[in-house]
């Protein structure tokens, strides 16, 4: 059984904690029943022991394997990542979309990708990363009463995803703690504003609007002052052609968005510019979690 999850790009800009899209960045987990528990890793954070030690996916997929299943069977885990770990691409979100859905399929039950999404917040409370995770395409999210109320739009073929992924880990759970507690009246409808315009912007597919409409004042200054380099990445994506340029989740990663054309010069000139971080140039996904039997 085969199970993949895309990585995500949430807030893009003022949306905090409400926005989010999906893009082809995978990871992937092959399980097999097996004689004995063993994990094998490749990609993203393969050298990291604590993911073979103390892995979430596996104790996620537990939690409900052992909810599900009253047989006690062991299985061989292949773990396929392309999600960099702690970078604002929703790998925690991946994560725990991928175990609980495994667990289901594994038993051969079937699951509805809306109680999928309502299981993993009880995993990760901002639902901008679980829901494109979970759905693909991009997203308009808010928790209601412990569930998801979302709004889902494809994104067209033509744009691309220009994502410079820097070497530094930023913990979500950290960052959050470098926002202010209280933001000013100005600052709160700055973002309620932009927010609602650069959703119309998708749905309408205005991709002239998103310069303007991902401007943001709650979390991109507070968090990227941690990295100030980070400024020089959005300021030379807006310049060489991207059409909206943002903090990627909580950080480090800059997510820019460009019409295919264009996206070969942006990813160009970023790379030589900043020759010291990764630069991807990746199709958007509509489709979100996987589950092959
Ligand atoms: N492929 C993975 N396998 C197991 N655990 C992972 C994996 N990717 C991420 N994690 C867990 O998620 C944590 C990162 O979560 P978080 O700080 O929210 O980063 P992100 O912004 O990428 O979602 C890691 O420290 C690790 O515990
Ligand atoms: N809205 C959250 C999104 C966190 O995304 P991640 O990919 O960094 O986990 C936030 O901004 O904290």
């Amino acid at each position: 059984m085969k199970v993949s999850v895309p990585a995500t790009s949430a807030n893009l800009g003022p949306g905090f904690d409400c926005l989010g899209l999906a893009i082809s960045m995978k990871n992937q987990v092959i399980i097999r029943p097996s004689k004995f528990h063993s994990v094998s890793l490749k990609g993203e954070g393969s050298n990291n022991p604590a993911l073979k030690d103390n892995n979430m996916f596996i104790s996620i997929f537990n939690d409900f394997y052992h909810n599900l299943s009253h047989k006690k069977r062991f299985f061989r885990f292949e773990f396929q990542n392309e999600i960099p770990l702690s970078r604002g691409l929703g790998s925690s979100s991946a994560v725990i979309v991928s175990a609980i859905a495994s667990a289901y399929a594994i038993e051969g039950i079937k699951l509805e990708k809306d109680k999928l999404l309502n299981l993993a917040l009880a995993y990760e409370s901002h639902p901008d990363n679980i829901t494109p995770a979970v759905m693909g395409g991009f997203n308009v999210a808010c928790v209601q009463e412990n569930e998801v109320k979302y709004i889902r739009k494809e994104i067209p073929k033509t744009l691309k995803a220009v994502v410079v992924v820097p070497n530094r880990a930023i913990s979500t759970q950290l960052s959050r703690k470098t926002l202010p507690f209280k933001y000013s009246k100005e600052d709160t409808i700055f973002n309620i504003s932009h927010s609602s315009l650069l959703t119309a912007a998708f749905m309408a597919e205005d991709w002239d609007m998103l310069k303007l409409a991902s401007n943001d004042q709650v979390h991109q200054k507070y968090r990227m002052k941690q990295m100030p380099e980070l400024f020089d990445v959005q300021k030379t994506a807006l310049k060489e052609g991207a059409l909206m340029s943002t903090l990627s989740g909580s950080g480090s990663t800059l997510f820019s968005m460009a019409h295919t054309d264009d996206s070969k010069n942006l990813e160009k000139a970023l790379k030589l510019r900043f020759p010291h971080f990764r630069v991807f140039t990746v199709d958007f996904d509509n489709t979100g979690v996987r589950i092959e039997i």
